[in-house]
């Protein structure tokens, strides 16, 4: 399979090079990076020590040529950007990027009419377990339990609260009958007034070197229960988006998560 990985110089692009160049049955066809990226024109294994013969490059139509999957963490402009692209040239697209609003959200699943696309704020197999157990937790804990969910991130992230932290919340939220658009608090301040039963709070911490730390806190009278996964390093991620392209080689079109690729979706307690 012929990978290209978008972002190609950040942190995310970075680990999925090196796992690309390291996964059977994968071939790094090419890199992109954003037009002002100080990578533009070096071998896109040249942070490992090593020579691919390929070249970071801001030609995304060039690169994209021949390609069967992109791999695209960088941020939704880019992503949207390189999107007429896929779908012109017909490479499929795993999309781990987040902080989209609902109309980018529109266009990639519009996309997946025409290509396959993976969506999924977070490819590791270790959250999306942990999608499954807040399911249940959910639904046993379906009242007299607040909940609240927790995420801490490095200081250099740009969205808040994290995709994962929204994706919990939406699972916990179905599974209780409740909107999340309607039920969300995002932090609070001053004169809050006592808390609502039906409300699920975000909390969002950023600093330092934090992977990614997620916990979802279901707080009882004189008890609380705390569901917490946690990152130690980005190639939980990366692993997980590697396998969604290669899930992708068989499909032409079609709208897919990593609950799809992991083969999750009938999963049942
Ligand atoms: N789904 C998952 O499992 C995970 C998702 N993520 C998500 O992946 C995304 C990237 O994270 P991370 O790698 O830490 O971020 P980085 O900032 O380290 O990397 C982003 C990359 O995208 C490039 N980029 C940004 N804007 C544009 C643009 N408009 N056009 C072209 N290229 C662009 C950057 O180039 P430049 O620096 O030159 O701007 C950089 O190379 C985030 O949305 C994050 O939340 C992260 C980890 C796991
Ligand atoms: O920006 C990150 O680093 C991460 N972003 C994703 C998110 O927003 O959920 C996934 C992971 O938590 C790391």
């Amino acid at each position: 399979m012929k990978l290209v990985i978008t972002g190609a110089s950040g942190r995310m692009g970075r680990m999925l090079i090196e796992t690309a160049l390291n996964t059977a049955g994968v071939t790094l066809h090419g890199a992109l990076d954003s037009e002002s990226s100080a990578s533009l024109g070096k071998d896109a294994g040249e942070f490992l020590g090593k020579t691919t013969g390929v070249l970071i490059s801001h030609d995304a139509a060039a690169v994209l040529a021949g390609a069967d999957c992109v791999i695209d963490f960088t941020h939704p402009d880019a992503t949207l950007n390189y999107l007429p692209l896929c779908i012109e040239q017909g490479v499929n697209l795993v999309v781990g990027t987040t902080g989209f609003d609902e109309a980018g959200k529109a266009a990639l699943r519009q996309a997946s009419e025409s290509i396959g696309v993976v969506f999924s704020p977070n490819m590791a197999i270790g959250v999306n377990a942990t999608f499954k157990i807040l399911e249940l937790a959910a639904k046993i804990l379906n009242s007299g339990y607040d909940i609240e969910i927790i995420e801490a991130h490095h200081r250099m992230k740009v969205d808040a609260p994290s995709g994962t932290a929204l994706k919990m919340g939406e699972v916990v939220a179905n599974a209780l009958g409740r909107d999340l658009n309607e039920c969300a608090i995002y932090g609070r301040e001053g004169h809050t007034g006592v808390r609502e039963d039906t409300t699920i709070g975000f909390s969002t911490i950023r600093g330092g070197d934090i992977i990614g730390d997620h916990t979802v806190l279901f707080a009882g009278m004189g008890e609380r229960i705390e569901v917490t996964h946690k990152s130690s390093s980005r190639q939980s991620y990366a692993t997980g988006a590697v396998r969604a392209a290669l899930y992708l080689e068989t499909k032409n079109t079609g709208w897919f998560d990593m609950q799809d690729v992991l083969g999750l979706k009938d999963v049942t307690a």
